[in-house]
């Protein structure tokens, strides 16, 4: 990259492209040719060098949300210095780019905003969004990062404050995956906003304008998903954090038409399955034989329960069958048969029962041994609930993913204390290991981040035709047969963060594997996956 560029860019050219700028790391001989001499001060630092110092600043920034400011910052001076940085402690760092603390950026975008990232595609671009997509500087766009910011995080719509998703959403297929960044595009599909209070923050930096409809939502992004097509053929287009229905919607619409995807349904349903998997692993048992109550039906739980019934079916149970086994229940109360606001996805999991808005009650219905918590309620679970779960089942999966933080459905402790320790848990963020009556307990993290950055590096290097459902099965397989019986004694539903990059391959590898194997893949088949994948990885070093 850098030899390519530096013979048209010198001087403070080369400083301002966080790209190719190495900062104090330019050599005598770079300094010369680059008319850099008396641009840098003249100690010629290193790498390891220029990351010390990063940390050592970041040491003294209590603030979490300023820490993700220096970081932003840091990406936009030098690129090599922050992946070298977030890459030597993941664990670490992905709560900061990331959920949790990226929810308090995006609530906070206007104020906290400094450089435009991304693209901004609004509604007055309409039949000119081919030309706006090449303004974007990089030709060869493999990955578009597109949200609306209709529904971010748990957060609601919070319209262009929603920028912060897609780019730290990119920015873990390269910390977590190394996928090369070059190629990543963040996108805000800015189609308004109904978050009043926003529309009149004067720092607002989204369209002042109630939502589109339908229709021109459809219309709009039709034209945005074939210009896509034109301008960058080999993207494959992620789609994130948009409103619930319009979410199923699109890709129903273009699951078959183009290379897509959407993290909330496909991503965190794999994630959920690979954590429930992983406990099924420490229990000895299989899923067709439990119970899966949803709490909270929207595109996250309704995508989980599709893909945990493709896995009930592939282990034989019958479309019926699998159904029964699984129940959903919203903020209008249980998912029966005699409700009539039921969507496409909910309606297959509306049983011939009887309507109750109690939750406990709906519980001794159904007997759960599996609850997954999608739905932004705060504290849904209470301790009775955690107790009631604990009448149908020793050792209870308890899925609390809602987040930022104070949104989950229960946190760690209150899993553990109130389950006197029987329960196996993970939720959307990661909670401190706890421990009870002497055992440590080391709950996991059922983030979508363990599987779309490894599915990201598996579309990278194979360049499939379509992503399929299969994909992120394949992708939950692997995250599950990641956990050693040592971490199956704590309890541990994830692979460790530590080693994340790892695991990512790890999963990759398999997906890749799954992709040669049904004809996705549009490249050939080398002889060995895992090595072909290591070739093509992004390391940050000069
Ligand atoms: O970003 C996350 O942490 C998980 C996610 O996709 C969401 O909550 O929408
Ligand atoms: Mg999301």
């Amino acid at each position: 990259m850098f030899e390519q560029t530096t013979s048209a860019l010198s001087g403070r050219q080369v400083l301002s492209r966080a790209d190719i700028n190495k900062g104090t790391a330019f050599s005598i001989a770079e300094r010369q040719d680059l008319h850099l001499e008396g641009l840098l001060p003249p100690s010629i630092e290193d790498l390891d060098l220029q990351v010390k110092r990063v940390l050592e600043h970041l040491g003294e920034i209590k603030d979490e949300l300023h820490q993700y400011v220096y970081l932003i910052d840091l990406e936009e001076r030098n690129q090599t210095v922050f992946y070298k940085t977030i890459m030597s402690d993941p664990k670490r760092f992905i709560p900061i780019l990331y959920d949790p603390v990226v929810a308090d950026a995006c609530l906070k975008f206007g104020h906290i905003y400094r450089r435009p990232r991304g693209l901004y595609i609004t509604r007055d671009m309409k039949g000119r969004m081919t030309e706006v997509l090449r303004n974007w500087p990089e030709k060869d766009v493999r990955f578009i990062c597109v949200t609306t910011g209709g529904r971010i995080l748990g957060l609601g719509d919070i319209g262009a404050n929603g920028m912060g998703i897609p780019v730290g959403k990119l920015q873990l297929y390269t910390a977590c995956a190394a996928v090369p960044p070059e190629g990543l595009l963040p996108v805000l599909f800015d189609i308004g906003t109904s978050n009043e209070q926003l529309r009149n923050d004067p720092y607002y930096l989204g369209t002042r304008e109630a939502p589109l409809g339908e229709e021109d939502v459809d219309e709009l992004t039709e034209e945005f998903v074939q210009a896509v097509q034109e301008v960058f053929p080999n993207c494959c287009l992620h789609f994130e954090d948009w409103k619930g229905t319009q979410a199923i919607r699109m890709l129903n619409r273009y699951k078959d038409q183009i290379l897509c995807y959407n993290d909330d349904i496909q991503g965190t349903a794999s994630v959920v399955l690979a954590g429930i998997a992983g406990g099924l692993n420490i229990k000895g048992e299989v899923l067709k034989d439990q119970r899966v109550f949803f709490y909270g039906a929207g595109s996250a739980g309704t995508g989980i329960a599709k893909l945990v019934k493709a896995e009930m079916l592939t282990q034989g149970l019958g479309e019926e069958e699998a159904n029964s086994r699984i129940a959903m229940f919203d903020v209008d109360g249980l998912i029966c048969s005699t409700r009539n606001d039921l969507n496409e996805a909910q309606a297959p999991f509306a049983h011939n029962v009887e309507y109750t808005s109690d939750l406990v009650e709906a519980l001794r219905m159904f007997k759960p041994t599996i609850i997954v918590g999608a739905s932004t309620h705060a504290g849904g679970f209470t301790q009775e609930v955690v107790e009631t779960l604990c009448e149908f089942s020793d050792q209870p999966m308890i899925f609390a993913i809602s987040n930022p933080t104070f949104k989950v459905e229960c946190t760690a402790e209150q899993a553990y204390t109130w389950s006197k320790g029987q329960a196996l848990f993970a939720a959307g963020v990661q909670f401190p290991d706890f421990e009870l009556n002497g055992k440590l307990h080391r709950p996991g993290q059922a983030n979508n981040f363990y599987i779309y950055p490894a599915i990201g590096l598996a579309t990278y290097v194979a360049k499939p035709k379509r992503l399929n459902d299969e994909c992120f099965i394949v992708a939950a397989h692997a995250v599950a047969d990641q956990i050693n019986p040592e971490m199956r004694e704590q309890g541990m539903l994830f692979p460790s963060q530590d080693n994340i990059l790892e695991s990512e391959i790890q999963t990759a590898t398999k997906v890749v594997e799954y992709m040669f194997d049904s004809g996705l893949a549009q490249v050939e088949r080398p002889a060995d996956i895992r090595d072909w994948i290591e070739g093509q990885l992004y390391t940050p070093k000069y």
